[in-house]
């Protein structure tokens, strides 16, 4: 192969297979894309806890010295961080790469709340989302990066103020998913460079739809199109598309629930 074809996840198990790697390699794949990992930690939901079980520190450093030997990755994701020294070792990985980079900011999930850490977000806005390309946060974890937890947000307008806000504090381009928030009407996702704001919006598949892993499968298809070459907001676009596609074709964990996780390898790669 000629081109460059190695994506990086640095994210957390779920061995649920919802979200986390499983779904950025899922997504890589179905990109035609080489998925490296190093893995920030285990994650176990069960319907009334979810456990996060970070790797030890020893763990998550050896695997970023062995991952430094590919010097050219096309793109890098990062998802779920556990903690501050995490994330700074993070910053210390990424401080010279130049090439583009996603950060799912993992803080709160739909499946239930991390505990709430004040510091990690500060780490994610001072050192962190400065060197992103862009960055993903669904609409709670939108509102702990700008310190507003708890406020409403169900107009586009609070969604684009929203998004600029994180912009200015974190000195990054904002894809901001409204997602589930909106699902009564639609699907209303809004991307903020440099104060510019596009609303991007999919028909709403409702509650019941099959939406565990949306989140990573979108920051990991961002990626693999920021990989590809793709301009940032051509990437959300046609990722925000595949995201869609890949809800319809999920598929349910058992018959006695209704919620399911997403499947990319049923959605078409968006070109
Ligand atoms: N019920 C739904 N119908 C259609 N699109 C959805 C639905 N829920 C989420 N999405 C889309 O899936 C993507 C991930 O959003 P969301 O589920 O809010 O993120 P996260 O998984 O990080 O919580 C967004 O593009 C969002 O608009
Ligand atoms: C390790 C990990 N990262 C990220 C997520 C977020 O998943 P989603 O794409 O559904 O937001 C999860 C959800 O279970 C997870 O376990």
């Amino acid at each position: 192969m000629a081109t460059n074809n190695k994506v990086l996840t640095i994210a957390g198990s779920d061995s649920l297979a919802g979200g986390g790697l499983q779904a950025d390699l899922a997504t890589f794949a179905a990109a035609g894309l080489a998925g490296f990992s190093a893995i920030t930690s285990i994650v176990s939901i069960q319907p009334s806890n979810v456990a996060v079980f970070p790797v030890p520190d020893e763990v998550f450093d050896q695997q970023l010295k062995s991952l430094a030997q590919v010097t050219d990755f096309a793109a890098i994701k990062v998802g779920m961080l556990t903690s501050v020294k995490q994330l700074d070792r993070v910053v210390a990985f990424l401080q010279d790469y130049t090439g583009p980079i996603v950060v799912d900011p993992v803080l709160v999930l739909k499946e239930g709340h991390l505990a709430e850490n004040k510091v990690l977000v500060q780490g994610y806005l001072d050192r962190l989302l400065p060197l992103a390309t862009v960055t993903t946060p669904n609409l709670n974890e939108g509102l702990a990066l700008a310190d507003q937890n708890g406020a409403l947000v169900s107009t586009s307008t609070n969604l684009a103020e929203l998004a600029k806000e994180i912009s200015q504090r974190g000195q990054t381009a904002v894809f901001l998913k409204g997602g589930q928030g909106f699902v009564d009407h639609q699907a209303l996702d809004v991307l903020t460079v440099g104060g510019h704001i596009s609303y991007l919006s999919q028909p709403a598949l409702g509650k019941s739809a099959f939406v565990n892993g949306a989140g990573c499968t979108l920051a990991a298809a961002i990626t693999a199109k920021l990989a590809l070459g793709e301009k940032l907001p051509e990437a959300v676009e046609q990722s925000q598309c595949f995201v869609h596609q890949s809800i319809q074709q999920g598929y349910r964990l058992n018959a006695s629930r209704t919620d399911g996780n997403v499947f990319q390898i049923g959605a078409k790669w968006w070109k």
